[in-house]
């Protein structure tokens, strides 16, 4: 058997295309126990997620976690269903195609595609189509502001592995992270002022009133191990923060999601919410700076079940702040990430072979008239 598949050449004489590609963590296809579980397992197979031996994961994954968490997780995410899927890949597809108009408006002759790390549309598969449609360059757009092993590193071992059963390989470049970006900081910053003024900005110093920002969160151990994403994190609260020229006390910063029996990156969200009243914090004004589009673990864990534990701790006023979604001023933010990236590859004014020839000849002739 040969390790290759025969591959069809770029075609010579047209201008290397170039594709842009915006990829996101993925969802079920369907809000089931059988779709989640047939989820669940891709997603938790990957060692950039779970990072504990096979030999002991495998066991627990396939014996527990797979038979019992598809049901639950599929009830959550079946109040949060939308006519047109999920959450998640409704605003990823939204966004690319806003993103592709943006692009076009600024000139730039690129394919605009989108693509998801587990489940469909398949980040492998998209790449085969756009190797097939004669792309010979590819920017791979990760939606994670905050880098981790988890998620961007995970994106990047894929298109890897993709690369590495081709023998003619396009050019690939990716995004790393944009934590301090200051389209996405001051997008950020735009939303929670529009929200104040719509729902009343909280009085200087105010002691009762808390902006929370909580992320997803990792195994702490990951931490100690040299992945940035904690600090990264803090990063983007920090600007955050400075940006809305917010005090310290009224800042809070929390990771959510917490995942199995291992200590993850603290404070964590529900519980520090679960105490606030305690304090006299009233209200609170929740958003989900690492979350790009709105998913599961925004609408569900964040808008539901810890607004629910607030309120029901005695706090009074909880709103929770819709991730940047189709906002265009992240669209336009994420068209200046992208068109940083192209610099390098001319999609503005592409130069054919007959182009090249043309000014070939026109040097020499110019280099023979001196
Ligand atoms: C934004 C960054 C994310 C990091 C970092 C991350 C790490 C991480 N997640 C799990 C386990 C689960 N995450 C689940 C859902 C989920 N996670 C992210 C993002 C990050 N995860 C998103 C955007 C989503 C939502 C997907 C959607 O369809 O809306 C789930 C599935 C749902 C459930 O059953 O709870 C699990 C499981 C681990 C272990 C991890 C670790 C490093
Ligand atoms: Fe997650
Ligand atoms: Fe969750």
């Amino acid at each position: 058997m040969p390790r290759f598949q025969p591959e069809p050449p770029f075609k010579h004489g047209t201008p290397p295309q170039t594709a842009v590609v915006l990829v996101n963590l993925g969802s079920p296809d369907s809000p089931t126990p059988e779709a989640v579980r047939r989820y669940l397992k891709e997603f938790l197979s990957d060692p950039r997620v779970v990072e504990i031996p096979k030999a002991v994961w495998w066991p627990i994954l396939n014996g527990i976690i797979l038979n019992t968490r598809p049901k639950q997780s599929a009830a959550k995410y079946a109040t949060i269903w939308t006519p047109e899927g999920s959450p998640l890949k409704v605003h990823t597809e939204r966004q690319a195609k806003l993103l592709k108009g943006l692009l076009g408006e600024r000139g730039h002759r690129v394919t605009v595609t989108w693509a998801m790390r587990y489940g469909s549309p398949a980040l492998p598969e998209v790449l085969d189509r756009l190797k097939a449609e004669n792309h010979t360059r590819i920017l791979l757009l990760p939606a994670y502001p905050q880098y981790s092993a988890s998620t961007t590193a995970t994106v990047l071992d894929q298109a890897g592995q993709w690369l590495a059963g081709l023998r003619n390989q396009p050019e690939l470049r990716s995004q790393r992270s944009f934590a301090d970006d200051p389209g996405y900081i001051a997008a950020l910053a735009a939303s929670v002022r529009e929200h104040w003024q719509a729902h009343g900005k909280p009085a200087e110093n105010d002691p009762s009133y808390r902006l929370v920002m909580s992320f997803h969160g990792v195994p702490k151990r990951t931490l100690d191990l040299g992945d940035p994403y904690h600090c990264e994190c803090h990063k983007t609260a920090r600007l955050l923060a400075r940006a809305l020229g917010l005090p310290e006390q009224q800042v809070l910063t929390t990771f959510q999601s917490r995942f199995g029996k291992a200590e993850w990156l603290q404070p964590y969200t529900a519980p520090t919410l679960t105490k606030l009243p305690q304090d006299g914090v009233t209200r609170v004004d929740v958003l989900c700076p690492g979350f790009v589009a709105d998913c599961l673990e925004t609408l569900e864990e964040i808008a539901q079940e810890v607004k629910a534990d607030f309120l029901n701790a005695g706090g009074q006023v909880f709103h929770y702040l819709p991730c940047l979604n189709e906002r265009p001023d992240w669209i336009a933010a994420l068209a200046d990430l992208a068109e940083r990236q192209l610099a390098g590859w001319p999609t503005k004014a592409p130069r054919d072979d007959q182009g090249l020839a043309e000014s070939v000849a026109r040097a020499r002739l110019l280099g023979a008239r001196e």
